[in-house]
């Protein structure tokens, strides 16, 4: 189970986020020092199948030496067979109760949320962290939505809800000590840190602005 700290600076990748081999990237990111990963394999050229799982691996193994939580995102039978430290769900994925079902109770579960009635319906299904967003303009996922700004997570703190939130979409340095402020325990970044010249060095960036 994570703990609040490890959703601080939560770092999101799969092959197709980087120019850079995977595995390079995600030790780079490591050393910059992000609290949390999830391997998020999905979109135009994505591996599947055994490539996806071997991939997978290479990038836990990093997770585990790092003694960082290693998350997999959609794909249950993935994070079941690798015994991954918790799985993400978006509202169009599996439901929460079946996960939990086929998942040990020691395995985090996030979902996506961006409305009130999505958030309160994911705690009352017993998620254990949100996100929230897109808080900023991304393209890094195809079909993402208006961005709904740091202001939707400054609803759900007033609506009394006080689950792990990290905030996700077009978070950089620059932007993310707006969504902190509005109440997020932390950010998920993809792009600013898997696209950046120097990972090491952005993930820095983003851990001064963090705390
Ligand atoms: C997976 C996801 N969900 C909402 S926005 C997004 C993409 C975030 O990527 P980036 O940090 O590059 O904007
Ligand atoms: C679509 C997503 C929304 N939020 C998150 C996280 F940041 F982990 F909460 N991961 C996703 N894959
Ligand atoms: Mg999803």
């Amino acid at each position: 189970m994570m703990n609040k700290q490890q959703y601080l600076l939560y770092f999101i990748m799969g092959s197709n986020n980087t120019d850079k081999n995977p595995e390079d990237a995600l030790r780079e990111a490591v050393q910059g020092g992000i609290t949390s990963f999830q391997f998020r394999e999905k979109g135009q050229y994505a591996e599947e199948g055994p490539a996806k799982k071997e991939l997978a691996g290479r990038l836990q193994k990093i997770c585990r030496e790092a003694g960082i939580p290693f998350i997999v995102n959609d794909d249950v039978d993935l994070a079941l067979e690798l015994g991954a430290d918790g799985i993400h769900a978006g509202q169009e994925d599996t439901p929460l109760v079946d996960i939990k079902k086929r998942c040990p109770s020691s395995m985090t579960i996030g979902v996506s949320a961006k409305t009130l009635e999505e958030a309160e319906q994911a705690v009352q299904d017993g998620a254990d962290y949100l996100g929230v967003g897109p808080m900023f303009a991304t393209s890094t996922k195809e079909d993402a939505e208006n961005p709904v700004g740091p202001g939707a997570i400054r609803l759900l703190r007033e609506s009394g809800l006080s689950v792990p939130i990290v905030g996700i979409g077009g978070i950089d340095a620059e932007n993310a000590a707006f969504v902190m402020e509005a109440g997020a325990d932390g950010v998920s970044v993809i792009s600013a840190v898997s696209r950046a010249d120097d990972i090491r060095q952005e993930a820095e960036r983003l851990r001064e602005v963090l705390r």
